[in-house]
Protein backbone atom coordinates (compact mmCIF):
# COMPACT_ATOMS: atom_id res chain seq x y z
CA UNK A 1 0.00 0.00 0.00
CA UNK A 2 1.39 3.12 -0.89
CA UNK A 3 0.98 6.31 1.49
CA UNK A 4 -1.60 8.17 -0.63
CA UNK A 5 -3.98 4.93 -0.21
CA UNK A 6 -2.95 4.60 3.22
CA UNK A 7 -3.95 8.42 4.21
CA UNK A 8 -7.37 7.61 1.95
CA UNK A 9 -8.21 4.80 4.30
CA UNK A 10 -7.03 6.59 7.47
CA UNK A 11 -9.49 9.81 6.18
CA UNK A 12 -12.42 7.39 6.05
CA UNK A 13 -11.63 6.31 9.67
CA UNK A 14 -11.17 9.68 10.61
CA UNK A 15 -14.66 10.84 8.70
CA UNK A 16 -16.78 7.85 10.02
CA UNK A 17 -15.78 8.46 13.67
CA UNK A 18 -16.54 12.18 13.37
CA UNK A 19 -20.44 10.82 13.49
CA UNK A 20 -19.87 9.43 16.55
CA UNK A 21 -19.58 13.41 18.22
CA UNK A 22 -22.68 15.03 18.80
CA UNK A 23 -24.35 18.39 19.91
CA UNK A 24 -23.07 18.78 23.43
CA UNK A 25 -20.90 15.87 24.20
CA UNK A 26 -17.74 16.24 25.61
CA UNK A 27 -15.06 14.49 23.16
CA UNK A 28 -11.61 13.47 23.61
CA UNK A 29 -9.17 14.20 20.77
CA UNK A 30 -6.03 11.86 20.43
CA UNK A 31 -3.27 12.51 18.20
CA UNK A 32 -1.19 11.70 14.84
CA UNK A 33 -1.87 11.35 11.33
CA UNK A 34 -5.41 9.44 11.31
CA UNK A 35 -6.70 11.94 13.76
CA UNK A 36 -5.32 14.79 11.79
CA UNK A 37 -8.15 13.50 9.09
CA UNK A 38 -11.05 13.45 12.49
CA UNK A 39 -10.23 16.62 12.95
CA UNK A 40 -10.23 18.27 9.74
CA UNK A 41 -13.93 16.78 9.27
CA UNK A 42 -14.86 17.59 13.16
CA UNK A 43 -13.54 21.20 12.07
CA UNK A 44 -15.91 21.32 8.78
CA UNK A 45 -18.77 20.58 10.82
CA UNK A 46 -18.63 23.23 13.82
CA UNK A 47 -17.84 25.67 10.56
CA UNK A 48 -20.60 24.66 8.23
CA UNK A 49 -23.22 22.85 9.94
CA UNK A 50 -23.22 23.96 13.50
CA UNK A 51 -21.60 21.25 15.92
CA UNK A 52 -21.18 22.31 19.25
CA UNK A 53 -19.25 19.93 20.92
CA UNK A 54 -16.16 20.72 23.77
CA UNK A 55 -13.24 18.68 22.86
CA UNK A 56 -10.39 17.64 25.24
CA UNK A 57 -6.86 16.92 23.01
CA UNK A 58 -4.41 14.47 24.01
CA UNK A 59 -1.34 16.93 22.62
CA UNK A 60 -0.41 20.74 21.85
CA UNK A 61 -0.76 19.69 18.24
CA UNK A 62 -4.30 18.64 18.71
CA UNK A 63 -5.16 21.47 20.57
CA UNK A 64 -3.48 23.70 18.03
CA UNK A 65 -5.44 21.82 15.05
CA UNK A 66 -8.76 22.13 16.77
CA UNK A 67 -8.60 25.63 17.91
CA UNK A 68 -7.66 26.98 14.71
CA UNK A 69 -11.67 25.45 13.63
CA UNK A 70 -13.07 26.82 16.49
CA UNK A 71 -13.34 24.15 18.20
CA UNK A 72 -13.60 24.61 22.04
CA UNK A 73 -10.80 22.71 23.86
CA UNK A 74 -10.68 22.44 28.07
CA UNK A 75 -8.49 20.97 30.25
CA UNK A 76 -8.53 17.42 31.55
CA UNK A 77 -9.10 18.03 34.40
CA UNK A 78 -11.96 20.84 33.86
CA UNK A 79 -14.60 17.85 33.24
CA UNK A 80 -15.50 14.92 35.11
CA UNK A 81 -15.98 12.37 32.57
CA UNK A 82 -15.14 12.50 28.41
CA UNK A 83 -18.46 10.86 26.61
CA UNK A 84 -15.92 9.51 23.97
CA UNK A 85 -12.03 9.61 23.06
CA UNK A 86 -11.14 9.01 19.46
CA UNK A 87 -7.67 8.55 18.64
CA UNK A 88 -5.31 6.19 16.75
CA UNK A 89 -3.51 3.75 17.24
CA UNK A 90 0.05 1.82 15.84
CA UNK A 91 -1.13 -1.41 16.05
CA UNK A 92 -4.33 -3.95 17.48
CA UNK A 93 -4.86 -7.22 17.94
CA UNK A 94 -7.77 -9.35 17.91
CA UNK A 95 -7.57 -9.51 21.63
CA UNK A 96 -8.10 -5.39 21.11
CA UNK A 97 -4.61 -4.90 22.93
CA UNK A 98 -2.68 -2.39 21.22
CA UNK A 99 0.32 -0.33 21.16
CA UNK A 100 0.47 3.23 20.82
CA UNK A 101 3.06 6.58 20.75
CA UNK A 102 4.50 6.58 17.91
CA UNK A 103 3.77 10.03 18.08
CA UNK A 104 5.01 10.23 21.54
CA UNK A 105 1.54 11.21 23.04
CA UNK A 106 1.06 8.09 24.97
CA UNK A 107 1.01 9.67 28.18
CA UNK A 108 -1.67 12.01 27.82
CA UNK A 109 -3.44 9.68 25.35
CA UNK A 110 -3.81 7.20 28.21
CA UNK A 111 -4.99 9.48 30.52
CA UNK A 112 -7.32 10.98 28.94
CA UNK A 113 -8.64 7.35 27.38
CA UNK A 114 -8.68 6.14 30.69
CA UNK A 115 -10.91 9.34 31.90
CA UNK A 116 -13.59 8.38 28.75
CA UNK A 117 -16.81 6.28 29.12
CA UNK A 118 -16.18 5.12 25.46
CA UNK A 119 -12.81 4.77 23.23
CA UNK A 120 -12.81 4.34 19.86
CA UNK A 121 -10.13 3.89 17.56
CA UNK A 122 -9.22 4.76 13.90
CA UNK A 123 -6.87 3.21 12.20
CA UNK A 124 -6.15 2.09 8.72
CA UNK A 125 -5.79 -1.86 7.80
CA UNK A 126 -2.22 -2.36 8.02
CA UNK A 127 -2.34 -1.79 11.40
CA UNK A 128 -4.77 -4.84 12.55
CA UNK A 129 -1.73 -7.38 13.60
CA UNK A 130 -2.18 -11.20 14.81
CA UNK A 131 0.78 -10.52 17.19
CA UNK A 132 1.70 -6.98 18.37
CA UNK A 133 4.93 -5.55 18.96
CA UNK A 134 6.38 -5.66 14.97
CA UNK A 135 6.01 -2.07 15.67
CA UNK A 136 8.92 -0.30 18.33
CA UNK A 137 6.93 -0.02 21.73
CA UNK A 138 7.39 3.58 22.85
CA UNK A 139 8.14 3.85 26.43
CA UNK A 140 7.95 7.46 28.03
CA UNK A 141 10.76 7.86 30.45
CA UNK A 142 11.83 10.52 33.10
CA UNK A 143 15.21 12.56 31.52
CA UNK A 144 16.96 11.99 34.95
CA UNK A 145 18.82 8.45 34.64
CA UNK A 146 17.56 7.67 31.57
CA UNK A 147 20.45 6.05 30.59
CA UNK A 148 20.82 3.56 33.81
CA UNK A 149 16.63 2.96 32.23
CA UNK A 150 18.06 2.26 28.83
CA UNK A 151 20.99 -0.21 30.46
CA UNK A 152 18.59 -1.88 32.48
CA UNK A 153 15.95 -2.68 29.49
CA UNK A 154 18.94 -3.78 27.50
CA UNK A 155 20.36 -6.16 29.73
CA UNK A 156 16.07 -7.40 29.63
CA UNK A 157 17.05 -7.82 25.85
CA UNK A 158 14.20 -5.32 25.07
CA UNK A 159 16.48 -3.47 22.20
CA UNK A 160 15.71 -0.27 23.38
CA UNK A 161 16.62 2.93 21.14
CA UNK A 162 16.22 6.52 22.49
CA UNK A 163 13.68 8.78 20.09
CA UNK A 164 15.91 11.05 18.24
CA UNK A 165 14.04 13.56 15.78
CA UNK A 166 14.75 14.26 12.14
CA UNK A 167 17.70 17.04 13.56
CA UNK A 168 19.04 14.08 15.71
CA UNK A 169 17.19 15.69 18.46
CA UNK A 170 16.19 13.92 21.75
CA UNK A 171 12.41 13.89 21.02
CA UNK A 172 10.59 15.61 23.97
CA UNK A 173 6.75 14.54 24.95
CA UNK A 174 4.77 17.39 26.09
CA UNK A 175 5.64 16.37 29.48
CA UNK A 176 9.35 17.01 28.49
CA UNK A 177 10.31 13.46 28.89
CA UNK A 178 12.24 11.07 27.00
CA UNK A 179 10.73 8.20 24.54
CA UNK A 180 12.42 4.71 24.23
CA UNK A 181 11.53 2.19 22.02
CA UNK A 182 11.76 -1.07 22.50
CA UNK A 183 12.15 -3.01 19.27
CA UNK A 184 10.85 -6.49 20.42
CA UNK A 185 9.41 -7.84 17.43
CA UNK A 186 6.56 -9.35 18.82
CA UNK A 187 4.97 -9.20 22.48
CA UNK A 188 3.79 -13.03 23.66
CA UNK A 189 2.75 -11.67 27.52
CA UNK A 190 2.03 -7.78 27.20
CA UNK A 191 0.29 -8.21 30.58
CA UNK A 192 3.92 -9.06 31.95
CA UNK A 193 5.34 -6.99 29.90
CA UNK A 194 3.45 -3.87 30.94
CA UNK A 195 4.06 -4.98 34.36
CA UNK A 196 7.23 -5.04 34.86
CA UNK A 197 7.86 -1.97 32.48
CA UNK A 198 5.67 0.12 34.71
CA UNK A 199 7.39 -1.12 38.40
CA UNK A 200 11.37 0.67 36.35
CA UNK A 201 11.99 3.60 38.33
CA UNK A 202 12.39 6.36 36.18
CA UNK A 203 9.00 4.74 33.18
CA UNK A 204 6.69 6.72 33.17
CA UNK A 205 4.36 5.38 31.31
CA UNK A 206 4.27 2.84 28.28
CA UNK A 207 2.26 2.52 24.97
CA UNK A 208 0.91 -0.90 25.94
CA UNK A 209 -2.65 -0.21 25.55
CA UNK A 210 -4.40 -3.67 26.91
CA UNK A 211 -8.25 -4.52 26.43
CA UNK A 212 -8.63 -0.59 26.84
CA UNK A 213 -10.59 0.25 23.58
CA UNK A 214 -13.91 -0.25 22.87
CA UNK A 215 -14.05 -0.07 19.21
CA UNK A 216 -11.90 0.26 16.25
CA UNK A 217 -12.52 1.78 13.18
CA UNK A 218 -10.50 0.12 10.35
CA UNK A 219 -9.95 1.84 6.97
CA UNK A 220 -10.47 -0.25 4.54
CA UNK A 221 -10.47 -0.88 0.66
CA UNK A 222 -14.14 -1.47 0.82
CA UNK A 223 -15.13 0.99 3.67
CA UNK A 224 -14.92 1.56 6.81
CA UNK A 225 -15.25 -1.53 8.94
CA UNK A 226 -16.60 -1.66 12.76
CA UNK A 227 -14.48 -4.52 15.31
CA UNK A 228 -16.03 -4.63 18.42
CA UNK A 229 -15.11 -5.04 21.78
CA UNK A 230 -16.69 -7.61 23.82
CA UNK A 231 -14.92 -8.41 26.40
CA UNK A 232 -14.56 -5.27 27.90
O1 LIG B 1 1.59 9.11 20.06
C1 LIG B 1 0.86 9.00 19.11
C2 LIG B 1 -0.34 8.19 19.05
O2 LIG B 1 -0.40 7.08 19.86
C3 LIG B 1 -0.91 7.94 17.66
O3 LIG B 1 -2.28 7.87 17.86
C4 LIG B 1 -0.40 6.69 16.99
O4 LIG B 1 1.01 6.76 16.92
C5 LIG B 1 -0.99 6.53 15.57
O5 LIG B 1 -0.59 7.60 14.79
P1 LIG B 1 -0.89 7.67 13.23
O6 LIG B 1 -2.34 7.84 13.07
O7 LIG B 1 -0.10 8.83 12.76
O8 LIG B 1 -0.39 6.39 12.63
Amino acid sequence: MDKAQQDALKKAAGIEAAKLVTDGMIAGLGTGSTVRFLVDELGRRVQEEGLRFTGVTTSRRTQEQAEGYGIKIVDVDDVDRIDVTIDGADEVDKNFDGIKGGGAALLWEKIVATNSDKIVWIVDESKVVDTIGAFPLPVEVIPFGAGHVIKKFEAKGYKPVLRLDADGKKVRTDENNYVVDLHLGRIDHPRELAEDLIDTVGVVEHGLFLNMVDTVIVGDPNGPRVMTNGNK
